[in-house]
């Protein structure tokens, strides 16, 4: 498998008036096509900045993001990407939002081609009938799904999601991981998640990529051995041995991050 991110060297450092704050510090990893790594790290180490380079909204002090076999020195129209809150316009209608980048990538697709691509996508996240209402008549899960069905309607090379699921309850996300799965079985897409949540890194990534404390490296790579073999994960599978002794280990590599002393692993 190619690789479609590549981080080679990255070092950053952002200028504060106390000096420049180090983020990143010759960061170096891989992302196979088609693959979903999750990012996993301290607070504060320097995961969104790392978002920001691959989508080419900034620059590194050093080293170098490649995507696609292409290297990245401006923003990217082939990058989707989903945020915490996602930001929908309350003047449009949840189609007419998840048109939107077509209209920016696509214009010269014909508006019946872009309103069938979207309802595509809104049919498979369940939100088929919700179409025309506006952003605030959605509930924070709905608003979610649309805003993911946003950054993948224009077919991206890339997913990039900074903490998507963060601000929903537990049940409303799990849900929404059920869906991604969904989704990347409808249109398989090279996904980075940036997530706190180590039960949702195992659970939606095939790596789970565990970065320092600030400067961030890359400390610890997870491939994942999903329990049940190919096919639709199960949530079920989180409850498992095998699932546990990655959780575990995680964990374990979190507490290093953190600069703490691992402690016993609760199973
Ligand atoms: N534009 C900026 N200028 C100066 N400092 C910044 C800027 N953006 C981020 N920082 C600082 O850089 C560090 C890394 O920020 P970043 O948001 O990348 O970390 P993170 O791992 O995503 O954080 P969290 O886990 O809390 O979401 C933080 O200390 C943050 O305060």
């Amino acid at each position: 498998m190619t690789d479609l991110i590549e981080i080679k060297g990255v070092t950053h450092a952002y200028k504060t008036p106390n000096g420049p704050l180090p983020v990143l510090d010759n960061l170096t990893l891989s992302v196979p096509e088609g693959e979903f790594a999750a990012v996993v790290g301290p607070s504060g180490c320097g995961k969104s900045t790392l978002t920001r380079l691959v989508a080419g909204l900034m620059k590194p002090d050093t080293g170098e993001v490649w995507l696609h076999g292409e290297r990245v020195k401006s923003p990217r129209k082939t990058v989707g990407m989903a945020f915490q809150n996602p930001v929908m316009l309350e003047w449009r209608t949840i189609l007419q939002n998840v048109i939107l980048p077509l209209e920016i990538v696509a214009p010269s697709m014909s508006q019946p081609d872009r309103k069938a691509r979207a309802m595509e996508l809104l049919q498979l996240v369940g939100l088929d009938g919700f179409q025309d209402k506006r952003p605030s008549e959605l509930s924070g899960g709905m608003r979610q799904r649309a805003s993911l069905c946003r950054a993948i309607v224009h077919k991206p090379d890339v997913l990039i999601m900074d903490e998507p699921f963060g601000a929903l309850d537990a049940f409303t996300r799990e849900d929404l991981w059920q869906t991604m799965h969904a989704l990347r079985a409808k249109e398989p897409f090279t996904a980075v998640l940036i997530t706190h949540d180590l039960r949702e890194s195992v659970y939606l990534g095939d790596q789970v990529i565990v970065l320092s404390g600030r400067p961030a490296t890359t400390q610890f790579v997870l491939d994942v051995d999903y329990p049940g073999g190919a096919g639709l994960r199960q949530l079920e599978g989180l409850y498992t041995p095998e699932c546990a002794a990655m959780l575990a280990t995680l964990r374990e590599q979190i507490q290093i991050a953190q600069g703490r002393q691992p402690g016993p692993a609760v199973h």
